[in-house]
């Protein structure tokens, strides 16, 4: 059975997620519950109830959906993956012994949420090995004992959430008897949001329980800052990150400085760029390189750090030595955020980027960086070595690198064959791969320059590196899938930088 559905999948804000229990909700109904907790501020919504028969559930379902009806909120099923389509619902939250993952997206399609409970760091890291949307989000829990899940999983309190998140790219939600006065305790885990059941279901007052619960996540830095706006009609300021691109300029718009603007802004950051080379360019390649001056590129990068506050620098065409070894300068002594450094040697289409005497000033600009972003060719330069031509050489590869440049390298697989587009990160000695299906588009353009701006501005808002990886490996993901409407030129065209997905 299928009941694929087309994408895109709405992004689901997880701050405040509620999860239905029919007998909690009692008289009033969880048709009413849900309407006053949503009124109020709850932004997710799963019909759990494990005694109601499939008709029945079905029955309920169709009533959520009616009162959910134009609010944005989506609407989970529990377990069941075969009533989402009858429900009409967005998408299923399954655990760890219902439906795989892998198969439940197999019978969803692209346009279905789907939701997975994890109890430990190793279900967190096996969800997070997952090809890359398969999930959507994770639940972690249970964190305090809770009476309403018959509690097959231990607690795993504060401390192991944090843990448990720190190990995942992906969304999460806290939950396990999650109340607003014991909030402040999830404060800094870095969840995404909290799922109550009892907090709301058997609240006297729904929509005051539900407020009470925003005000305290608001408190406790969780969730999106949804606010209404004050007296002046603003709503709450919030830190914009700002990342820094230092890179040529692609006049196809495809890669380039162009595309790391296009790829900070789809992930909500403020683009700054700092030009190092012009080049005559289109998608069929590139037909000449003038470099900017390195005495003006460093001018451009002190005037801009004299005012400009960075949470995040990304350095992709470098195009002349002398320019590479004054970037180099410039980030070992004046840079003091992180640095994600594209080494940008020859483009998907085969030109060169990077003079020949320059390979050697990108290599001693790399430990001075965060993370390293070479593709297959690039690595190869880097080690001296023959391109990696199996996922084997590519995980030795970018364990060599790693150990050689003294930083984080992502060794990117799209120019590999295979049904997958495997990356992997290593760094201090730990290996990760980040899967994702390959896309069958010509639209490859400027995949790296938006895979590296992608990590750059995800750092800036979280921080972590596995994170802010597999975050920007799932939007360029979407980007190629949604790409092949950019058929602009001759040649292969770009990726979607504002596909719908985000
Ligand atoms: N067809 C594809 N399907 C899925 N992912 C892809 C595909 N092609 C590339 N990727 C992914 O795109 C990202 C960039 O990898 P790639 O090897 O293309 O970088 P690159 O050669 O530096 O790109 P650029 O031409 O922009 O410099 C990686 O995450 C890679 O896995
Ligand atoms: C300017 C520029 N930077 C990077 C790339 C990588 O492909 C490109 N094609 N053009
Ligand atoms: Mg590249």
């Amino acid at each position: 059975m299928s009941t694929r559905r087309a994408g895109p999948r709405p992004r689901p804000d997880l701050s405040l997620y509620l999860v239905t229990d029919t007998v909690l909700c009692g008289d009033r109904g969880v048709p009413a519950v849900v309407a006053e907790a949503v009124a109020a501020g709850v932004t997710c919504v799963q019909l759990r109830d494990k005694t109601l028969d499939d008709d029945s559930l079905v029955a309920l379902g169709r009533e959520l959906r009616q009162v959910l009806a134009g609010t944005g909120v989506p609407l989970l099923v529990d377990d069941r993956v075969h009533l989402v389509e009858p429900i009409g619902a967005d998408g299923v939250h399954i655990g760890q012994t219902d439906m795989d993952p892998v198969e439940a997206r197999r019978i969803l399609g692209e346009g279905a949420l789907i939701g997975l409970s994890t109890h430990s760091v190793g279900q967190v890291r096996a969800a997070s090995a997952l090809p890359v949307g398969t999930v959507d989000y994770l639940g972690m829990g249970p964190v305090w004992a809770t009476a309403t899940k018959a509690g097959h999983a231990p607690p795993i309190g504060p401390d192991g959430l944090a843990a448990m998140r720190a190990e995942s790219w992906l969304p999460a939600v806290a939950i396990g008897s999650v109340k607003a006065h014991s909030l402040a305790a999830l404060a800094g885990s870095g969840v995404d949001g909290v799922a109550v059941v009892s907090a709301l279901c058997a609240a006297d007052d729904p929509a005051a329980a539900t407020r009470e619960l925003r005000a305290a996540l608001a408190r406790a830095g969780i969730g999106r800052t949804a606010s209404a706006g004050g007296a002046s009609g603003k709503a709450s300021p919030h830190r914009v990150p700002s990342v820094l691109s230092i890179a040529g300029s692609d006049p196809s718009g495809g890669a380039g400085i162009q595309a790391d603007l296009k790829a900070f802004s789809a992930l909500g950051a403020h683009g700054c760029a700092v030009l190092t080379a012009l080049t005559a360019q289109s998608t069929q390649g590139v037909t000449g390189i003038h470099p900017v001056p390195a005495a003006f590129v460093r001018e451009q990068v002190e005037t801009l750090l004299a005012d400009v506050r960075l949470d995040a620098v990304k350095v992709g065409m470098l195009g002349s030595a002398e320019v590479a070894r004054k970037v180099a300068a410039l980030v070992r002594d004046r840079v003091d955020c992180p640095v994600v450094l594209d080494p940008v040697m020859v483009s998907t289409a085969g030109s060169r980027l990077l003079a020949t005497d320059a390979v050697e000033a990108v290599c001693a600009l790399a430990p001075e960086v965060d993370l390293v972003t070479p593709n297959g060719p690039e690595a190869a330069v880097m080690l001296g070595a023959a391109e990696a031509t199996t996922l084997a050489e590519q995980r030795e590869q970018a364990v060599a690198l790693a150990e050689r440049l003294g930083t984080r390298v992502l060794l990117k697989g799209g120019h590999l064959a295979g049904a997958e587009s495997v990356d992997v990160l290593a760094e201090e000695g730990r290996l990760r791969e980040l899967r994702a299906p390959r896309v069958d588009t010509r639209n490859t353009h400027g995949t790296g320059c938006t895979l590296s701006s992608a990590i750059a501005a995800e750092h800036a808002h979280h921080s972590d590196w596995g994170v802010a990886v597999g975050r920007a490996k799932h939007y360029l993901t979407r980007a190629l899938q949604e790409a092949d409407g950019l058929d602009i030129g001759a040649g292969p065209g770009p990726v979607h930088h504002f596909h719908p997905w985000w």
